[in-house]
C-alpha cells in the first residue's frame, strides 16, 4: 500500500532499472568474469584465413569541364576560359609483406571523384587513387572488366601535373588562347585525343562490353614487395569551354555555327538553331565514369618447401624447429587454420617453408578443413610429407605412416593432377615415442623412391640433417630428383 502511494506503478519499472548494475555493487566479480572471458577469446591463429576474395572495383568519376567565357572592355564577345575536369582516381592493388590475407579488404571499392574544371582555364583536381594492400603471392582472376595493368612507380616530380593527385593547375598547353582558336578555320589535328571516352562511338563500347562475360584465369600476379597493379581506371575529365570550343569547331555541325553562337552555347544560352551543337557540348562537358572490374583474388603462398601431413603429425612443431617461425602448436587436430610461413637463413642460403593445415582422407570432399589450402603449395619446389610414426601404436586409434602417405598423395592428386609430381622427402616425426624405431624400419621397407628423415621435432633431433636434405633438393635441378609415387607405397 505504501509502495503504491509513494511510487505509482508507472515509476516502478524505472526504479528497478535505476538499481545499480552488478559490476558497480561488486566490482571484483565483474572484473574476474571479464578477464576469464577475454582469455577464451580468439588468439591470432583462431581467425580463419581469407585467401580467396571477390572484389568489385570502380574507378572514380571524372570531373566536369567548366563552361566559362572571359569578357573584357575591349572584347565584347569574350573568349572561352573554362578548364577541363580532372581525371578520376584509379583503384590499385599493392603487394606487401605487411598483410597475410584478404581479411582487411572491403568487397566494393571506388576511386576518388575528380574535381570540376574552373575558370581561368584551370584543370580540376585529380581524384584520389584507392590503394589496396594485398599479400605477396596474390593471383588475379578476372570476372568482368579490363585486364589489370602494371603501374610504374615514378617519382612524383616526373609526373605530368595532370596526373598528380590533388593538384589544381593551370592547363599549360593552353595558357594563351590563340585568336585563331576561335576562328572558323581551326583544324583539329588530333581529334581522337580531345574526345572523352564516353563520347566515342557506340560500336567501340559494344565490343568492349562483349568480352567481359567470362572469367579469365590468372590474368595477373603480384609476387614482389611494392609491385602495383591498376585494376580500375578513373574516368576522363569533361572538356572545359577552351577545349570544347576547339573540339566543336572541328565537328561537322560545329563548322556551320558562328563564333558568337558557340560562346552562347558555352554560357548555356543556345537557341533552337544550335540544338545539335548544344547537345554535343553537354555530352563532352561532363566527366566520364570510371572503368569497372570484378576480380577474384586468390592467394598462393610462395615457398620453397611445403610441409604436408595429417592433423597432429607435428608440422607446426617442425616449422618452429627448422625456422624462427612461432606457429601455434597444440595436442589436438586442426591447431593450424591458416598456412604459416617460416624462413631458414644460413650464411649462404635461405629458403621459405610453408606449413599447410592438416589434410585427411576425403579432404577433396570437404572433410576436415577441405583441401583449399593446397593451392598454397602449388608453387613450392619441394614437398616434405610429415608423418606421425606413433599414430596407431599401442592399440590406439590412428593411421599407419604408410597409409598416411598414400592418403596424402591421393589428396594432392585429387586437388590438382600432377601436384605430387615434384621433388619430395618424407619426414618421419615423433621418433622419440615407444615403438617408433620399429615403425621407421617398416616404413623404410614399404616406401621406396624417396629419402626418409627420422626426426623428433620437439627435441629438434634429426633437424640439422633434414635441413641439409631440404637444402640439397631446393638447390638441385628438379628433373630426375626423388618423387613420392603411389606405386612405390606398399599398403597391405
Ligand atoms: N612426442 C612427440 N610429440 C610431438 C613431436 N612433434 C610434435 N609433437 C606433438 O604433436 C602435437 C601436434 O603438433 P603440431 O605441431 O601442432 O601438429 P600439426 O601437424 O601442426 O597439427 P595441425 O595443426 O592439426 O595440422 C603437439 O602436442 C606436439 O607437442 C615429436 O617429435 N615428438
Amino acid at each position: 500500500m505504501w509502495l503504491s502511494r509513494a511510487f505509482p506503478i508507472r515509476y516502478l519499472g524505472s526504479y528497478r532499472r535505476a538499481q545499480k548494475p552488478p559490476w558497480m555493487t561488486n566490482p571484483v566479480v565483474f572484473y574476474s568474469n571479464f578477464s576469464e572471458k577475454k582469455e577464451r577469446e580468439a588468439p591470432l591463429q583462431e581467425t580463419r584465413m581469407r585467401d580467396r576474395f571477390t572484389l568489385y572495383a570502380r574507378g572514380g568519376e571524372g570531373g566536369s569541364g567548366c563552361s566559362s567565357v572571359r569578357r573584357s572592355r575591349t572584347d565584347r564577345y569574350g573568349k572561352p576560359d573554362g578548364g577541363n575536369g580532372g581525371r578520376g582516381g584509379d583503384v590499385i592493388l599493392e603487394c606487401t609483406h605487411a598483410v597475410w590475407d584478404f581479411s582487411g579488404l572491403q568487397p566494393h571499392v571506388k576511386g576518388g571523384k575528380a574535381g570540376l574544371g574552373t575558370s581561368k582555364n584551370r584543370i580540376g583536381n585529380r581524384g584520389e587513387d584507392k590503394i589496396l594492400q594485398v599479400p605477396i603471392g596474390t593471383v588475379i582472376h578476372l570476372q568482368a572488366g579490363e585486364i589489370p595493368s602494371e603501374v610504374q612507380i615514378d617519382s612524383p616530380k616526373q609526373l605530368d601535373p595532370w596526373d598528380l593527385p590533388g593538384t589544381l593547375t593551370e592547363d599549360p598547353a593552353s595558357e594563351e588562347i590563340p585568336e585563331e582558336a576561335t576562328q572558323e578555320s581551326v583544324q583539329i589535328e588530333d581529334e581522337e585525343e580531345l574526345v572523352p571516352r564516353h563520347a566515342r562511338t557506340s560500336k567501340e563500347t559494344d565490343s568492349e562490353e562483349e568480352e567481359i562475360e567470362q572469367v579469365r584465369y590468372n590474368v595477373a600476379e603480384l609476387t614482389e614487395e611494392g609491385q602495383r597493379i591498376m585494376i580500375a581506371r578513373g574516368g576522363e575529365g569533361g572538356l572545359g569551354s577552351v577545349s570544347a570550343t576547339r573540339y566543336l569547331r572541328g565537328t561537322k555541325s560545329g563548322k556551320t555555327v558562328t563564333r558568337k553562337s558557340i560562346l552562347r552555347i558555352m554560357e548555356g544560352e543556345a537557341d533552337d538553331n544550335d540544338e545539335d551543337v548544344d547537345e554535343q557540348h553537354s555530352s563532352i562537358k561532363s566527366g566520364s565514369l570510371g572503368s569497372e572490374a570484378i576480380l577474384i583474388l586468390e592467394l598462393k603462398s610462395i615457398a620453397d618447401v611445403g610441409l604436408v601431413g595429417m592433423p597432429n603429425a607435428g608440422k607446426s612443431t617442425l616449422l618452429g624447429a627448422l625456422s624462427r617461425a612461432k606457429p601455434r602448436v597444440g595436442h589436438y587436430a586442426y591447431t593450424t587454420l591458416r598456412p604459416n610461413l617460416g624462413n631458414v637463413n644460413d650464411e649462404d642460403f635461405s629458403m621459405t617453408i610453408a606449413d599447410i593445415p592438416g589434410l585427411i582422407k576425403g579432404a577433396h570432399q570437404n572433410r576436415g578443413l577441405g583441401h583449399n589450402f593446397l593451392r598454397h603449395i602449388e608453387r613450392t619446389k619441394v614437398l616434405a610429407y610429415v608423418v606421425d610414426l606413433a599414430s596407431g601404436l599401442d592399440g590406439c586409434e590412428g593411421v599407419t605412416p604408410w597409409e598416411q602417405l598414400r592418403d596424402l598423395v591421393m589428396e594432392l592428386e585429387f586437388h590438382e593432377e600432377g601436384l605430387s609430381d615434384r621433388s619430395s622427402i618424407v619426414v618421419a616425426n615423433k621418433i622419440d615415442e615407444d615403438g617408433a624405431e620399429e615403425r621407421l624400419k617398416e616404413l623404410e621397407r614399404r616406401v621406396k623412391g624417396v629419402r626418409i628423415f627420422p626426426v623428433c621435432a620437439v627435441l629438434e633431433e634429426g633437424v640439422p640433417e633434414l635441413k641439409d636434405g631440404l637444402k640439397m633438393l631446393v638447390n638441385s635441378d628438379c628433373e630426375g630428383s626423388e618423387r613420392l609415387k603411389l606405386e612405390n607405397i606398399c599398403v597391405d
